[in-house]
């Protein structure tokens, strides 16, 4: 079931200064979010995604075509209306955005206090929210006196504070190291799991993706280039920006310097194949290669996990004799997506 619908969204923004043109930031944007999903929307510096995401929580109006959150239409919907259904949209930031002056407690307990909650309840839920993100002794603590991903974690319980159905966050580990971004990352996905939580994910980061996300839809000059379940779009990329993005994460076929190097230890015939667990599986094509009787080397590439599933490139040193190796190479490709690199 869709909780956020796009259908030809555009925002135009005016130009900064005189003389300048328009900017359009959006153009013809349509995007279908179902509710549980974690949906990571990927694009360079520019593509247009932060404009995406303050439209879907109102914080700018489109310049035409319909978004409808949680069966609301939103284009045309007056401030007031605006506000409750901001009310179901937590947000978080690249830069936590917390209130300096307010201790752990206080920064959870705003939003609270903006809906009307009564102290008594904001008591129980900020306990709860504490609890749920590891940070029961750290209530009394300003921001300041906190780790950057103990300052993420204060904002995502800040975020959930009102119990919203959606969670937007924008490039929320951008600032983090490696282990931080792991550790906010299924704290995420535990948001996901345990409150059922729709999760739309900004970055410009592949792993995020590959490590959260269950849908994907990659941006480039205010377009959606491609879209799709992460494993499809991981183990297909149908775009140049698409298979840039995936090349950063994921084991490819060597290139340039390490094919040359490649190339000089193994003479003969080389071949990159794209293995994975629905359609290309490693054993397979090693059986086609025993059973062409060519004598095989695995030089390059690996395996990753994406979704619960087996995908990756990998690079064989061939020899034998050249009718051998060709009936080896056809029959693979017969299943497979097989390039010979040398
Ligand atoms: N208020 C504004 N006025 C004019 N142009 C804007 C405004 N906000 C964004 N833009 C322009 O719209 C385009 C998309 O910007 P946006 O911030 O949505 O991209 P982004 O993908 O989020 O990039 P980044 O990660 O750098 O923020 C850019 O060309 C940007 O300069």
């Amino acid at each position: 079931m869709s909780i956020i619908s796009m259908t030809g969204v555009n925002k135009v923004y005016p130009p900064r200064q005189r003389g300048q043109s328009e900017v359009v930031a959006l153009d013809g944007i349509d995007l279908t979010v179902n509710k549980g999903d974690i949906f990571g929307i990927i694009g360079y510096s520019g593509a247009g995604k932060s404009t995406l995401v303050r439209l879907v929580n109102a914080l700018e109006t489109a310049s035409g075509g319909s978004i409808v959150v949680d069966g609301t239409e939103l284009v045309g919907l007056r401030e007031s209306e605006l506000r409750r259904v901001r009310l179901g949209i937590g947000m978080i930031f690249q830069q936590f955005n917390l209130f300096s002056a307010k201790t752990v407690w206080g920064n959870i307990a705003y939003p609270l206090t903006v809906a009307g909650v009564s102290r008594e309840k904001q008591t129980a839920r900020i306990s709860e929210l504490l609890h749920f993100v590891g940070l029961a002794d750290k209530a009394h603590s300003y921001p300041d006196e906190l780790s950057g991903g103990q300052k993420q974690r204060v904002g995502i319980a800040r975020a959930l504070a009102t119990s919203p159905g959606i969670l937007l966050a924008d490039e929320a580990t951008s600032a983090l190291d490696p282990e931080t971004t792991d550790e906010v990352l299924t704290l995420l996905q535990r948001v996901n799991r345990e409150y059922g939580v729709t999760i739309i994910v900004i970055t410009h980061e592949m792993e995020v993706i590959k490590r959260i996300a269950n849908h994907v839809a990659v941006m480039e000059a205010g377009r959606i280039i491609e879209s799709g379940p992460v494993f499809e779009v991981f183990s297909h990329p149908q775009t140049a920006a698409s298979k840039r993005f995936v090349n950063t994460v994921v084991n490819s076929a060597p290139r340039d310097k390490e094919l040359a190097a490649l190339v000089e230890r193994h003479p003969g015939t080389i071949i990159s194949v794209a293995v994975n667990d629905t359609d290309a599986s490693q054993s397979e094509v090693i059986r086609h290669l025993i059973q062409r009787e060519v004598e095989f080397e695995l030089i390059h590439g690996g395996i990753d996990n994406i979704q619960g599933k087996t995908f990756g490139t990998l690079t064989f040193a061939l020899r034998g004799t050249s009718d051998n190796v060709r009936a080896a190479i056809d029959a693979v490709s017969r299943f497979a997506n097989v390039e010979e690199v040398a």
